[in-house]
């Protein structure tokens, strides 16, 4: 039998705590959310926070910034927004327009209001495993927490980490690392007989390439957990990186798309966001 982890259900929990936690500051959370208005998955992501920010009783400000920008001017207004009182936490949606370079961008937002976690400061505590607190990236840190919710283990674990962005594989694989399991990372450049041994292996596959139906159940190891961090449209229907149907019987747990991941990014993006409020009153 193979059992649904619930990503919407989890994100519920996590954002009633949430609405609780914004409800108890008595000090405005306000989020600044930067993105490319032409870019149509960052509308429609972006409107998802916004809305789902507005019901948990957090502010945002979306600013569009459009391909007429350069790398300095965001760069000026991500520093403009670390200087704002008003301006508790900062959101840089990826992708920023072509010919602006985001990872600059992500690495000028002040730790103290790096609601996303994507700053080369933060990532670096994640990746020296810091004690003093700090962000990780909403998507990674959102599979961790519904690894935990469902009680799946990861000490002695061997875990494939299939990409290795910024975003989702590089954080993931230093959360999967830094929560003791044996962690690989697999990318574009890893040969497919090789990703299909390592696939025999991994307890825990976690994959985002951004590829429908990249993963077939044939290939997972019996009794394997898969998160599917993909987020495709085929035929107009959200599709992730594994196919669904063939991992039934095979992997003993797996997110949906949508369903999964999705939502626990939203929610853990917000938990950031008052977390970092919290911190900073
Ligand atoms: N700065 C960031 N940029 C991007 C991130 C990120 O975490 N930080 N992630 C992705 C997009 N993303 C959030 O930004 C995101 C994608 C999908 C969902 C979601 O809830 N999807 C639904 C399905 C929606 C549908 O049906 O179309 C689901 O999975 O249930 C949330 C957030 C890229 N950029």
């Amino acid at each position: 039998m193979t059992e649904l982890l619930d990503g919407a259900k989890v994100a519920k929990i996590i954002n009633d705590k949430t609405a609780q936690r914004v409800a108890g500051l008595d000090k405005p959370v306000t989020l600044a959310v930067i993105y490319d208005p032409d870019n149509e998955g960052s509308q429609l992501y972006v409107g998802m926070k916004s809305r789902k920010a507005a019901k948990l009783g957090i502010q945002t400000r979306d600013i569009p910034v459009g391909a007429d920008e350069t790398t300095e001017s965001v760069i000026a207004l991500v520093e403009s927004l670390n200087a704002d009182d008003d301006v508790t936490g900062i959101l840089v949606q990826s992708p920023l327009a072509k010919g602006i370079k985001e990872r600059q961008v992500f690495s000028a937002v002040a730790p103290s209001k790096d609601a996303d976690g994507l700053g080369a400061k933060v990532q670096g505590m994640l990746f020296g495993d810091a004690l003093e607190p700090y962000t990780v990236a909403a998507t990674p840190q959102g599979v961790m927490s519904l690894l935990n919710y469902y009680h799946i283990p990861t000490k002695g674990k061997v875990a494939l980490v299939i990409g290795r962005s910024q975003l989702f594989g590089r954080p993931m694989s230093a959360l999967l690392n830094n929560a003791d399991a044996t962690v690989t990372v697999a990318h574009r450049f890893t040969e497919p007989d090789i990703l299909k041994r390592l696939l025999k292996f991994a307890d825990i596959v976690a994959v985002g390439v951004g590829i429908p139906n990249f993963i077939k159940g044939k290939d997972l190891k019996q009794g394997a957990t898969v998160i599917d961090v993909g987020m495709n449209v085929v035929d107009g229907k959200a599709t992730g990186d594994v196919d669904f149907d063939s991992a039934q019987g095979i992997a003993d747990f797996i997110t949906p798309v949508p369903g999964g991941v999705g939502p626990m990014t939203i929610a853990t993006l917000l938990e950031n966001t008052i977390t970092l409020a919290e911190q900073n009153k």
